[in-house]
């Protein structure tokens, strides 16, 4: 039975940051996984996490300005040693969490500019070498163009030769299920192919990237598919609630277990 973890980026924004760690635990949630880190120090997150029980599953890299429109440095030439700092700072945080797996960001460029393709690879290679010291995976998302129009690493089957190619022990895929059905569709079928080289799987529906379920796909065969393949990670929930977070979390009923039981409402009080 897949395991889930809470996207606190996405999920329960009903609460300021900090205090999503318990409404996520509350709700019945083992695991959280979220975007950035970076505005929190590492021991309040570390303490969050410590406090309700949470295991942190993954984040992201520092991604340049985000803010100004940037989605990370990878495969910008010229922003290689920002990026260095990036992963040390991601470190800290790492070191404070306990996080096994971060993403690497690629950055809005072209992918026929060879410059970028160099600084891209250039970066994966340090990075994963840099987080390999510290047993932690470093994982490639292949993220649609809708909604991040130009992003570098659009295309899964790109994605995939790279990593194949590259073949660094601790380089993984980061496949999201969503995106992979906006851009190319056949879910099942890339999860059984590509299997070996994921080291996380997120889920929301589509095209709304609501609750699961809730869209153009089976989301509960893609969970027994899961099973069937013997994916022990977790699945990051990266999805926006249609409405209240609490109210939309009947898709999690059947995978309850003694933690992964979600609630009607917060033992710690939603604040709408
Ligand atoms: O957008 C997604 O999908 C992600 O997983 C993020 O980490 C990148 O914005
Ligand atoms: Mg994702």
């Amino acid at each position: 039975m897949p395991r889930f973890a809470a996207n606190l980026t996405m999920m329960f924004n009903e609460w300021p940051f900090l205090d999503r760690f318990a409404a996520a635990a509350d709700a019945g949630f083992e695991a959280v996984e979220f975007l950035f880190p970076y505005e929190h120090r590492p021991d309040a997150i570390a303490e969050r996490l410590a406090k309700n029980g949470l295991c942190q599953v993954l984040f992201n890299l520092p991604p340049g300005n985000w803010a100004g429109g940037e989605r990370g440095l990878a495969s910008l030439p010229g922003r290689f040693d920002e990026l260095r700092v990036g992963v040390e700072t991601a470190l800290s945080y790492a070191e404070a969490t306990g996080v096994k797996r971060l993403h690497l960001m690629s950055g809005i460029a072209s992918r026929d500019d060879k410059e970028a393709v160099d600084a891209y690879r250039k970066a994966i290679v340090w990075t994963a070498g840099k987080l390999a010291d510290r047993g932690i995976d470093l994982l490639i998302e292949p993220i649609n163009g809708r909604d991040m129009p130009g992003y570098f690493l659009n295309d899964f089957g790109f994605a995939e030769a790279l990593v194949g190619d590259l073949a660094l022990p601790n380089l993984k895929l980061q496949f999201d299920v969503y995106h992979r059905q906006i851009m190319h569709g056949d879910v099942t079928m890339a999860l059984r192919r590509l299997m070996p080289l994921i080291g996380h799987i997120q889920i929301a529906s589509v095209p709304s990237r609501h609750e699961p379920a809730t869209g153009e796909l089976d989301d509960h065969f893609i969970f027994d598919e899961l099973d069937r393949l013997g994916y022990a990670g977790f699945v990051g929930c990266e999805y926006r609630p249609s409405s209240k977070t609490l109210d939309g979390l009947s898709w999690l009923a059947p995978y309850c277990g003694e933690r992964q039981r979600p609630i009607s409402g917060a033992k710690r009080g939603a604040l709408t």
